[in-house]
């Protein structure tokens, strides 16, 4: 394996993307998703960021016009996503230089990181990458993941993020606490979060775009909370019975 697969934290970080076209637009749309400052520069942009060149943000800026080699100044990650070829390998070579991370987009040799295709279940975070020998087969990977992946995973990993400190102060022992949560994570209580969600509403998990509103959403996790309080009191018990 070529590539070591890490999760950046992009939060206030300046992320250049030289070149606007269809394949710096999907890199683009991912950045927004984290809270990175974006910089594109273009001469040209593909239509589809129309409706961000017409919305202003704190998150992003658009300089229209063609890169210059100080564009780089301050940056932390870039993307080579133009159309010339010449051009990204100098922007690589630009980067190395100033120990900034880059991506080129037709050269995976000269970049210091390739993008995945990913899901996204809440906090749950799916990558397939194919060590650049065959994107669309990860772009096929990335589909049969969202497939088999549901809005069950955003709801557990919802809850935990309010829960898991709670029960690590509540339980001292360790051991105790690694059964509970392998328990929580066990295809069994998966498969009860799936039965929580379909005796609400069965259209939640058949139809992959349906989006629960706020009121339904709550009350769905209100309802898997109580199944992990009383996996929580079970265990206890059991422990205590030892
Ligand atoms: C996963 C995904 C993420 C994303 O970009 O968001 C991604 N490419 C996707 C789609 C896709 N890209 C291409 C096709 C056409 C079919 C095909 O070529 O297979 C399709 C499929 C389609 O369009 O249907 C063409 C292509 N891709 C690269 C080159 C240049 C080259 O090979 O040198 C060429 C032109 C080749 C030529 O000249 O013919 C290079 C790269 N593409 C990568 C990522 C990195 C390696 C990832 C890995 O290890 O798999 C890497 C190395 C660099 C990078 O971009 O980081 C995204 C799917 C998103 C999704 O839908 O989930
Ligand atoms: N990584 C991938 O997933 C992937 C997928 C398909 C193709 N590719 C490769 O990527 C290349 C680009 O793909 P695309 O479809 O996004 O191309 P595109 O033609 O849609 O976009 C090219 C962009 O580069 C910009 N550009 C050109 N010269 C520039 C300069 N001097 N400064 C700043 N910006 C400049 C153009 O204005 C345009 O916005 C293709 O030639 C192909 O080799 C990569």
């Amino acid at each position: 394996m070529k590539f070591y697969p890490i999760n950046l934290n992009l939060k206030d970080k300046n992320v250049l993307i030289v070149g606007a076209g269809k394949v710096a637009l999907r890199k683009f749309k991912r950045l927004l998703q984290t809270r990175a400052q974006i910089k594109i520069i273009s001469p040209e942009f593909n239509w589809e960021f129309l409706p961000y060149l017409n919305q202003e943000s704190e998150k992003y800026i658009f300089l229209k016009r063609k890169f210059k080699d100080e564009d780089l100044i301050g940056q932390f990650l870039v993307f080579a996503a133009t159309d010339n070829s010449e051009l990204n390998q100098r922007i690589a070579f630009l980067a190395r230089g100033k120990n900034i991370l880059v991506n080129i987009i037709d050269n995976a040799e000269l970049s210091d990181f390739t993008v995945p295709a990913v899901v996204n279940r809440g906090e749950l975070l799916l990558t397939a990458a194919s060590g650049s020998n065959l994107p669309a087969l990860s772009k096929n990977i990335r589909k049969k993941l969202e497939s088999d992946f549901g809005i069950e995973y955003r709801l557990l990993l919802d809850i935990m993020s309010e829960k898991r400190k709670a029960i690590i102060e509540d339980i001292d022992s360790i051991e105790l606490r690694k059964l509970i949560f392998r328990e929580i994570a066990s295809a069994d209580f998966l498969t009860k979060i799936r039965k929580i969600i379909v005796d609400y509403n069965p259209q939640i998990l058949s139809n992959s775009n349906y989006q629960p509103n706020d009121s339904e959403y709550q009350l769905i996790k209100k309802e898997i909370e109580k199944a992990i309080s009383q996996l929580i009191e079970r265990k206890k018990f059991h422990n205590e019975e030892l």
